[in-house]
C-alpha cells in the first residue's frame, strides 16, 4: 500500500487578512486501506527566495538584520534576526526576485547567482517552498545604501562578516534564522571559501 492517498479535500477560509489561512478537511487512506477524516490548518503566504552573498577575497558574506514579529512573540528578547536577503516571490522567477531583493535590502546590484537547493521550511503548517541561491558580490556592486522597500516599513541593517564570524553565531546562537544556517552551512560544506 503506497501512502499519499487523499479524498473528498474541503478547504475553509479562516483568514485573508495578509496571507491566506485555511482550514483543510480531508480523507487520508491508512496503510491498512482504511479511510480516516483529518483536519490540518494552512498558512499560505507564497514561495521565497533566499541568498547567501559570499566574496571570497575578503572572506565576508552580507547578511541583514531586521526585526521579527512572530520571534519576539517566542522568546527572542529584541525580536532582532541575523538573516540572509530573503524575499516572497511576487512576480517573476525565483532568480529574478532574488536579484532584485539583494538590491532592495542590501543595496548590491548583482548579476549572477546559483541556485542550490529548494526547501519547504514548516511542512506541517505553512506551505511554503523556499528556493535557495549563493552569489558573489564586491564593493563595485553596491549602487545604494539598501534597507528594504521604504513603503513596507523594513527598516532592515546591512551587515557585512566574516565567514567565520557568521558559522561562530550560528554555535552561539546569534544566528537562529534556518534559512541563514542552511546557507552558512552549505558555504561550508562545500568550501564555497576554498578549503
Ligand atoms: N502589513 C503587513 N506586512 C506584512 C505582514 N506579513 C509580512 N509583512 C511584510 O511583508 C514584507 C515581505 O518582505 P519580503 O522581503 O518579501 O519577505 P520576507 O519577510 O523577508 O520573507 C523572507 O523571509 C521569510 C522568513 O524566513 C521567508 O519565510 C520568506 O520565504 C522569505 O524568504 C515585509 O516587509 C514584512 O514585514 C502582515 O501581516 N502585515
Ligand atoms: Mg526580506
Amino acid at each position: 500500500m503506497k501512502y499519499g492517498n487523499i479524498r473528498n479535500i474541503k478547504k475553509e477560509l479562516l483568514s485573508d487578512n495578509w496571507y491566506t489561512l485555511n482550514k483543510v478537511t480531508f480523507e487520508y487512506q491508512r496503510e491498512d486501506g482504511t479511510w480516516e477524516t483529518q483536519v490540518r490548518e494552512a498558512y499560505d503566504r507564497g514561495n521565497g527566495a533566499a541568498i547567501l552573498l559570499y566574496n571570497v577575497q575578503k572572506g565576508t558574506v552580507v547578511l541583514t538584520r531586521q526585526f521579527r514579529m512572530p520571534t519576539y512573540l517566542n522568546g527572542n528578547a529584541d525580536g532582532m534576526m541575523v538573516e540572509a536577503c530573503a524575499g516572497l516571490l511576487e512576480k517573476g522567477n525565483a532568480e529574478q526576485t532574488i536579484k532584485m531583493e539583494v538590491e532592495e535590502e542590501t543595496g548590491y546590484k548583482i548579476d549572477k547567482v546559483k541556485k542550490v537547493f529548494e526547501a519547504y521550511m514548516s511542512p506541517g503548517s505553512v506551505t511554503e517552498i523556499l528556493y535557495f541561491f549563493i552569489g558573489e558580490y564586491e564593493a563595485s556592486m553596491k549602487v545604494s545604501e539598501g534597507g528594504g522597500a521604504v513603503d513596507e516599513t523594513e527598516n532592515i541593517e546591512v551587515l557585512e562578516l566574516r565567514f567565520d564570524e557568521a558559522l561562530e553565531m550560528v554555535k552561539t546562537g546569534e544566528i537562529k534564522d534556518a534559512k541563514t544556517i542552511m546557507l552558512l552551512q552549505y558555504a561550508q560544506i562545500n568550501a564555497v571559501f576554498g578549503q
